[in-house]
């Protein structure tokens, strides 16, 4: 039995049994297994594709087993999931691929092994196109057999259709569901000032002028002590956003509202450095303040990090009794935006996370809003391109503001940043991309000053 399949069943079943997190639990297992750089990589290849494709699969083992998936036990399912990504989605042997399924099955369920060998074989009779084709055709609806077929809940379907028909652009939808499926680049931020620009680090973004590639991103990160850090080119873009919007004036108060895990406080601390600015972190969960505080770490400047309800902001407790003149609001949210990062998310959410999470974000905004002084600029971001999280949230929130705010020309400021044209669409004052358009989480910027 391969060490790297076993390394991706247990993460597979602990996100099932245990709501673990594929991200963080895979490398710990990885280490602990001792897997080779090879093993290490077919493992991260097999969970993660087998928990993006699982709602495919499931569609599939349905017809294979002639039974639904809820009616087999739950351990089996992860395997029968597991064998069927290898068979349909790599280019492992079927024979291998069969096999070390029913090895497995003969270690964590063996009295299912017989049934495993019989429902693989039955997938193995057709290819992906095949089974596609067939799953399409054995939905109840189009919008089902969209999910079915692209693996995403129906409802993520419809909210994803909704964000890119505001755009004019429903036709990408299946561009979109597929790029979810794919694995993200590796994509590094250089600090600026702090880290060497990134044409001498490695190949450099398209369109974040501090982000870039490279062919051993991990060991370029090592290498760099925390200021060549791991970041989507589209976060970086959210960050640069606001600290770029206008020159920095000596003495500027910054505040990170919801910062953890700290990536964009990191950059923002290295872009307060360089212009002058002072910046303030804050962030509810305590573990996640404290990895704000290592991001910052490598930045040499002071970079308070509060542990608060960001609702309750009092500016003069931060530090800054006239208020912020940057604020950046990385609200939380569904994360629909970064469903390639984390394959188990879409299985998790529901539409009651949005309702739950478009009201918490609006509270946000207005504390926000509130901590600004006159003239102050508040960015809005989510990861999420779910048009209630976006437009929604930000629409009623200027409703309540009223003449107080005024919408900056965001898509004005993102594309300053970029050398070659974002394709945006919308009027300028938000902007949203996306990871089958930009190669980016789908990131949502919008930029308010406070009159
Ligand atoms: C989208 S994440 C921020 C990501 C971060 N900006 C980065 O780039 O690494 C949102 C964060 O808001 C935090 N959060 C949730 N509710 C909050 C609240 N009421 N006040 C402050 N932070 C909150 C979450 O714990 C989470 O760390």
């Amino acid at each position: 039995m391969s060490p790297a399949r076993l390394v991706a069943y247990d993460v597979i079943a602990a996100v099932r049994d245990s709501d673990a997190y594929a991200n963080l639990l895979l490398p710990a297992r990885i280490e602990r297994a001792r897997l080779s750089e090879a093993d290490a990589a077919l493992a991260t290849e097999l969970t993660y594709g087998t928990l993006r494709r699982q709602g495919f699969y499931d569609a599939v083992i349905a017809i294979a087993a002639g039974r639904p998936v809820d009616a087999v036990d739950a351990p089996v399912l992860d395997v029968l999931r597991l064998g069927a990504h290898q068979l349909l989605s790599t280019r492992v042997a079927t024979h291998a691929a069969v096999n070390e399924s029913v090895a497995l099955a003969r270690r964590v369920a063996p009295a299912a092994a017989g049934f495993v060998n019989a429902v693989l074989r039955t997938v193995s009779r057709r290819e992906s196109d095949g089974w596609r084709e067939l799953v399409a055709e054995e939905a109840g609806s189009p919008d089902q057999a969209l999910a079915a077929v692209h693996s995403h809940p129906r409802w993520v379907v419809r909210a994803l259709r909704a964000g890119l028909e505001r755009e004019g652009r429903g036709d990408e939808l299946v561009a979109l569901l597929e790029a979810d499926n794919a694995s993200p680049r590796v994509n590094l931020a250089a600090l600026p000032g702090l880290a060497g620009d990134p044409e001498a680090l490695g190949e450099p973004d398209r369109y974040s002028p501090v982000g870039l590639t490279a062919d051993r991103p991990l060991a370029l990160v090592a290498e760099h002590h925390g200021r060549v850090r791991v970041q989507d080119e589209g976060s970086q873009l959210a960050a640069l956003a606001l600290s770029r919007v206008a020159p920095v004036r000596d003495g500027e108060r910054w505040l990170d509202v919801c910062a953890g895990p700290g990536g964009k406080t990191a950059l923002l601390a290295a872009e307060a450095l360089a212009g002058g600015a002072s910046l303030v972190a804050n962030e509810v969960v305590p573990a996640r303040a404290e990895l704000v505080r290592r991001a910052v770490a490598p930045v040499p400047l002071e970079v308070p990090v509060h542990e608060g309800d960001g609702r309750e902001l009092d500016p003069a407790a931060l530090g800054a009794p006239g208020g912020f003149d940057r604020i950046l609001l990385d609200a939380p949210c569904t994360g629909l935006g970064a469903l390639r990062r984390r394959p188990e998310a879409r299985w998790r959410k529901t539409p009651a996370d949005v309702a739950e999470l478009t009201a918490l974000q609006g509270d946000l905004a207005d504390a926000a809003f509130r901590a600004l002084a006159p003239g102050g600029v508040l960015a809005y971001v989510t990861c999420s391109p779910h048009t209630a999280e976006t437009h929604g949230t930000l629409g009623r929130a200027l409703e309540r503001w009223g003449a107080a705010a005024e919408q900056l020309d965001t898509a004005g400021i993102v594309q300053a940043l970029s050398r070659p044209p974002l394709d945006l669409a919308g009027d300028g004052r938000t902007v949203q991309l996306w990871p089958h358009r930009h190669g980016t989480d789908a990131m949502f910027i919008a930029l308010v000053r406070k009159r």
